[in-house]
């Protein structure tokens, strides 16, 4: 969370003291620097631009300036530049100290994009600013300082004092001056020594006698060139489409060749052929010499999805979570100079500095990691559509399960639908059998594989297929459950039920990674002999282990899958049929295709459904027809098991017939009926202190002011709450919510500017605000 704004500490920037007669040039001698900083205050500085930066100096540099009382030396923005405007207040200026990079780092439309970033999700120019630009790009990751050398000016050289010197040169620095005489370029002292045989002595002779110079120059030496390691990649022809493909690509194409900016739902049943589509229309913008950026979520960013891609275009720039700095680095050095054909990448790659964007995809258009959960919190869906506007290229978000907020802008008619109904070479979508659990015998034992989900998966096996089995709970039970008072064992500093681990037979916290040992006794009542009840993956996977011990079984969770490349690991064994079952979290539910899948099963499909959260439903139906969709890929056909307690829930029973048109129809008409988001927008004020009482009350004060300036400004903004949020202890501290909610999102932006800096502050707690949260916890 980040502090509160103080507004006060901000406003000495420009020094409002009476400037002597002298300072007081006219406006139009000032050249001045706009300027914003990473501080959560949203507010541009101007600092005076020195004569000798004036040339240099460009909006989308990054520049160093005296900051605060003590002039402290802050790292900046430079969003623009110029002579001063004729309204320019008369004050004294600070001035730049330094310019930190040779080019801007931003070009105009990124200026505006991020600019509009600030706005959208309330948050300052400077802190979006500062998430664009990764760490390796602002330290200079895999780059170094470098000498180089090169004959003195031809002048110089042509003149007779240099004449008589070059004569008389001895053997040694002769062969430099001839080497730097024949080389194309400037070189470097080990190049130059090596091209004339010598040592270092003799270049340093012939640049005291003035006939060659050397100047500085950054240069980059990466050794590990991702590129250079895929180059091998053996190229693949494009796919011929089949008509559903045609007719999806027929209309995208129309507006990459008409430069609009539309955006494209492109909603295709699972195994449609999605990807092949991005590729064919990637394809075109290319031919142009354009680039384009496919964002995907972090987990699919498997070398699987990547293959694709790189078998495919020329040079395909991959953005993961494990790049080091000087990749990521060498990385937006070649996306900027324009050498990248494709992007591939999570959530920021939608900044990707491409100097000529022709396309913006967004597969898997329903993850929630789309949205950044610090600040800025932005949405890179939303960011993608302005960045299309701005850019006026086409934006595709495709998805078999798309966001009822996509669906609502193609009914609205905002966006174009595309619609890919079947899945490639006809084959039919897999049947989908809801297991109602409450009955079951084995179940009732405390097993999690029922009667039958264990019948199904003896025959998927026994006739050579694989199965995958999807359950949402690591560890090996959720719960430390005491039979004395009844209640579960919580985590000291967050109010969650602690995990256990079996493993490494640790009591873990999901929220904040605190473990321990179990208690023998329940910490509340002192009960002796606390029971562990519910099902995690671990204890799933011991479960197959022994009913299926002829089969090997592969768990893929965030504690096996640690290592950098493990997830890579288990999906090549997959693929090759080393594993025969492969059971895990949500991992396994995304984008993957493997055609002798031939079950799945879903262990719990309740998991998701009892949170507390306006987007339970959804969230349900889009994971349970995605992971129904990793089945049926292959001439074998395939089958799905749902179990669950709820067997007439209609996000369950949607999912199964894997029918998105009436599950939208459904859950819209309940959001519509509550004036609930995607018909309404919402931003959640998160408040957390030490102390609940303080954090309570304070969070009535803020909604209270809100309310106020509300009504006064005659803004028709909703206040929801304050109450308890879901987790109301966390890390130690007691978290309150409210909702702002309205029809129309600029009136939040209103209201909250409104108030923003007048707000009061109280020691100890610190609040932020989630524009369009995704997340409710
Ligand atoms: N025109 C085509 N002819 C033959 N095979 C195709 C064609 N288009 C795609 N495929 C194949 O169909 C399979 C499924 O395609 P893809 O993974 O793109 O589906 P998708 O729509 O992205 O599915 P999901 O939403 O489940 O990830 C892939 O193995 C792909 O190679
Ligand atoms: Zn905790």
């Amino acid at each position: 969370m980040s502090k509160p704004k103080q507004q006060s500490l901000f406003e000495e920037e420009e020094l409002p003291e009476n400037p002597m007669p002298w300072e007081r040039e006219s406006a139009q001698d000032l050249y001045l620097a706009q300027i914003v900083l990473n501080r959560p205050v949203d507010r541009v500085f101007h600092y005076l631009v020195p004569e000798s930066m004036r040339a240099l100096l460009r909006a989308g540099h990054r520049v160093q300036v005296p900051f605060g009382r003590g002039n402290q030396l802050s790292p900046g923005y430079c969003v623009g530049v110029g002579p001063a405007e004729e309204n320019q207040p008369s004050i004294r200026f600070k001035t730049v100290e330094a310019i930190l990079d040779s080019r801007p780092l931003f070009d105009a439309k990124m200026l505006k994009l991020t600019r509009w970033i600030a706005d959208r999700y309330l948050c300052s120019w400077g802190q979006v600013l500062e998430c664009v630009v990764p760490a390796g790009v602002k330290n200079q990751a895999g780059t170094r300082m470098v000498t180089l050398f090169e004959l003195a000016a031809p002048s110089h050289l042509a003149g007779d004092d240099s004449a008589a010197l070059i004569e008389k040169l001895p053997a040694k620095q002769r062969a430099v001056f001839d080497a730097l005489k024949s080389a194309e370029k400037p070189l470097t002292l080990e190049e130059l020594t090596q091209s004339a045989g010598c040592g270092s002595g003799p270049v340093q002779s012939l640049k005291k006698k003035s006939l060659i110079r050397s100047h500085q120059k950054r240069m980059q030496h990466f050794e590990n060139d991702d590129d250079v390691v895929h180059a091998h990649i053996k190229k693949e022809d494009d796919l011929e489409l089949n008509p559903d493909q045609c007719r999806a690509l027929d209309q995208i194409l129309e507006a990459i060749r008409g430069q609009r900016s539309e955006t494209f739902v492109l909603h295709g049943v699972t195994g449609s052929g999605k990807t092949e589509v991005y590729i064919q229309a990637i394809r075109e913008v290319v031919s142009y010499g354009q680039q384009a950026i496919v964002l995907v979520p972090e987990i699919s960013l498997t070398p699987q999805a990547i293959q694709r891609f790189r078998s495919r275009f020329d040079s395909v720039a991959v953005l993961h979570s494990h790049l080091s700095d000087s990749d990521r680095h060498y990385h937006w050095q070649n996306i900027a100079a324009g050498k990248v054909q494709v992007i591939v990448g999570a959530r920021s790659a939608v900044f990707a500095p491409a100097p000529h964007l022709g396309l913006i995809i967004i597969d898997e258009e329903h993850e929630t990691s789309f949205k950044q959960e610090t600040a800025p919190r932005y949405h890179a869906r939303e960011v993608a559509r302005k960045r299309s506007e701005l850019e006026s290229v086409p934006l595709i978000l495709g998805s078999a399960t798309p966001t009822l907020n996509s669906w609502l802008r193609v009914i609205e008619k905002k966006d174009t639908l595309i619609s890919m109904s079947k899945r490639v070479n006809d084959l039919p979508m897999p049947n989908v059998n809801i297991i109602d659990v409450r009955n079951d015998v084995q179940i009732r034992r405390n097993d999690s594989i029922g009667r039958v989900l264990f019948t199904g998966m003896q025959h998927a096996l026994g006739a050579g297929g694989q199965v995958i089995l999807f359950l949402n709970l690591r560890g090996y039970s959720p719960a430390l459950w005491c039979k004395g008072c009844g209640n579960s064992v919580k985590c000291p500093h967050c109010e969650i039920s602690l995990t256990w681990h079996r493993d490494k037979n640790l009591a873990v916290c999901h929220s904040c990674d605190f473990s321990a040992k179990p208690p023998t006794h329940c910490p509340g009542c002192g009960a002796p002999g606390l029971r562990f009840v519910g099902t995690g993956t671990q204890r799933l996977e011991e479960e197959v282990k022994a009913k299926f011990p002829g089969y090997k079984c592969q768990r893929m969770d965030s504690d096996t899958m640690r290592g950098v490349g493990s997830h890579a690991r288990v999906l090549n064994a997959f693929a090759a049929g080393e594993v025969d079952i492969l059971l895990g979290t949500q991992m396994i539910a995304k984008g993957l295709d493997f055609p002798n899948v031939t079950l799945v099963g879903v262990v719990d499909a309740d998991t998701m459904l009892h949170q507390p959260d306006l987007f339970a439903s959804e969230r349900t139906f889009q994971l349970i027809a995605q992971v129904a969709g990793r089945t049926g890929r292959g001439m074998q056909g395939g089958r799905v098991f749902v179990q669950t307690a709820s067997p007439t829930e209609p996000a369950i029973l949607k999912a199964a017939e894997h029918d998105f048109l009436s599950f939208a129809k459904y859950e819209m008409g309940h959001r519509k009926e509550m004036l609930a988001p995607p018909y309404s927008h919402y931003a959640r004020v998160i408040l957390r202190g030490p102390q609940e009482e303080h954090v309570q009350e304070f969070a009535r004060q803020l909604s209270q002011i809100l309310s106020d300036a509300a009504e006064e400004k005659k803004l028709s903004v909703q206040i929801l709450g304050p109450a308890p949020a879901p987790i109301i202890r966390l890390k130690k501290y007691f978290r309150y919510h409210f909702q702002l909610a309205a029809v129309n999102v600029e009136e939040i932006l209103q209201l909250w500017r409104e108030v923003d800096g007048k707000l009061p502050r109280e020691k100890g707690i610190e609040y932020i605000i989630d524009v369009d949260p995704v997340n409710m916890r």
